[in-house]
C-alpha cells in the first residue's frame, strides 16, 4: 500500500487487534490520561459536509483545593493546499483562506479557544524547488498582511486566539523573508510574532534559500487562555529549543510542521511527546497533508533523478500531555481539526511529581555549553 494511501496507526491497531488487547494496547502506546471528547452533532455534521476529519479528545487533571481546573481547548488544523501550485498566487492564498474559514467555524462551533494552523499554511512548500518566483510573492507582513487580516476577523467574531504561521516579509527590515507564526488574540489584535529558529538543511528542505534562522529567541504570549509558545518544525528536533520556551513559562508549545513519511515519520511520534514529558507541558504537532506538485523538477542532490513532488506530508496532528499521554494522531491522509480539552493545572502536578525543574542540571549545563561554544574547548574525555 502507497504511503499516500494508509489511513493510520490507530485504524490498523483497531481493526486488528483483538479487543481485549487493544486496551493494554493503547494504555503502553498513548498512555492512560486521554478521554474522547463528545463534540457538537452540528460541528460533526458540518465537518462531514465540508469533507474533513473532526475528532476530539480530553486530558483532565486531579482536582486541587485551592486552584479550580484550568480548562481551554485547542484546536490543531491540517490541510493540504486547495489548488495546484501553478494556479495565479491570490487565488491559492483566498482558496486556502475559506478552507480555513470553514473549518475554524467548525473549531468555534467546539468552543475551541486557540487555534493553531500549519507551518506556511498560505501557500504550497515550495521551498523544496530553490526557485525564488513566484514562491517569495507568497511573503506578507506579519502585522498588515491579507493573512492576518484575515487571522484578527477570525479572532475576533468567534473570540479565539489565532496562530497563524505565514512566510513573512519585513519591509522594516529591507524586505528580508522570514518563516514566522503571528499570534492573534482573541481581541482581534496582533499580540506578536515568533520566528522559526532552525532553518532545515536535510533533503529537499531547502529553507535556508529563502530565510535565516529566527531573531525573536523564545518568547510566550500570555493569552487570555494560557501561556503559549510556538516552536516551528524543525525546531523539534532540538530539545534544547524545546526547552528554552518552557524556561520562559510556557504551558502549552505548538510545533505547526510540514514534513514527509520519507524522511521522519518515525521520529514524529515521539519528539514533541517527549518535549511534554521533559517540560512538564503540552505540546501541540501539526502536519500539513498531501503530495504538492510543481511545474519545474529540482533534484536532492543526492544523484537521484529529479523529480517534481517532495513526497507524502503525513498529517498525524497530535497533543501529547506532561503525564506522557497523547491523543490519537488526525489522519495521515485527510483535511482535519483535532480539537483537545487540557486541564492546564495538569502541567504544575506533573511538575510536583516528577520534578524536572528541580532536578534539572541547568546551572551546570548552562557552564559546560558556554565553555563548549568557546573556541578553545576541548571534550571532557578521561583517556587511561
Ligand atoms: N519544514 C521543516 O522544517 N521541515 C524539515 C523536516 C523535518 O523537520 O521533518
Amino acid at each position: 500500500m502507497a504511503a499516500s494511501q494508509f489511513e493510520s496507526l490507530e485504524e490498523t491497531l483497531e481493526k486488528y487487534i483483538p479487543l481485549d488487547e487493544l486496551k493494554e494496547v493503547r494504555r503502553i502506546l498513548f498512555g492512560e490520561g486521554t478521554k474522547m471528547l463528545e463534540l457538537p452533532q452540528c460541528a460533526q455534521e458540518a465537518a462531514r459536509q465540508r469533507d474533513f476529519q473532526l475528532l476530539g479528545c480530553q486530558f483532565g487533571a486531579a482536582r486541587e483545593q485551592l486552584r479550580p481546573p484550568h480548562t481551554i481547548r485547542v484546536g490543531l488544523v491540517q490541510n493540504a493546499v486547495v489548488l495546484p501550485t501553478s494556479a495565479p498566487i491570490m487565488d491559492q492564498i483566498d482558496a486556502l483562506h475559506r478552507r480555513i474559514g470553514d473549518i475554524v467555524e467548525v473549531a468555534a462551533m467546539c468552543g475551541v479557544n486557540i487555534v493553531c494552523f500549519q507551518e506556511a499554511w498560505t501557500m504550497p512548500f515550495a521551498f523544496c524547488t530553490r526557485e525564488k518566483v513566484p514562491w517569495t510573492e507568497f511573503a506578507e507582513s506579519a502585522e498588515e498582511g491579507h493573512t492576518t487580516r484575515f487571522c484578527q476577523k477570525l479572532a475576533e467574531k468567534y473570540n479565539m486566539v489565532v496562530v497563524s504561521p505565514i512566510l513573512e516579509r519585513d519591509e522594516s527590515h529591507g524586505a528580508t523573508l522570514w518563516n514566522t507564526a503571528v499570534v492573534v488574540s482573541n481581541s482581534g489584535r496582533v499580540l506578536g510574532k515568533s520566528r522559526k529558529n532552525h532553518i532545515p538543511r536535510v533533503g529537499d528542505f531547502n529553507e535556508s534559500t529563502y530565510y535565516m534562522e529566527g531573531d525573536t529567541g523564545h518568547r510566550v504570549f500570555q493569552t487570555q487562555f494560557g501561556r503559549i509558545a510556538v516552536n516551528i518544525c524543525y525546531g523539534r528536533h532540538h530539545p534544547l529549543n524545546w526547552l528554552m520556551y518552557s524556561v520562559n513559562s510556557a504551558e502549552i508549545i505548538f510545533n505547526p510542521s510540514a514534513t514527509i513519511g520519507g524522511l521522519s515519520e518515525p521520529m514524529w511520534p515521539i519528539e514533541a511527546r517527549n518535549a511534554a514529558i521533559a517540560n512538564h507541558c503540552f505540546t501541540c504537532a501539526i502536519n500539513r497533508i498531501g503530495t504538492e506538485h510543481f511545474e519545474s523538477e529540482f533534484t536532492s542532490g543526492d544523484g537521484k533523478k529529479a523529480h517534481h513532488d517532495f513526497g507524502h506530508f503525513y498529517g498525524s496532528s497530535y497533543v501529547a500531555a506532561p503525564d506522557g499521554s497523547r491523543s490519537p494522531g488526525l489522519s495521515r491522509t485527510r483535511d482535519g481539526l483535532l480539537v483537545a480539552e487540557l486541564d492546564l493545572n495538569l502541567n504544575r502536578q506533573i511538575s510536583d511529581k516528577w520534578g524536572f525543574k528541580m532536578t534539572g542540571r541547568y546551572d551546570m549545563y548552562a557552564k559546560e555549553l558556554a565553555e563548549a561554544v568557546n573556541e578553545n574547548f576541548t571534550p571532557n574525555i578521561v583517556k587511561e
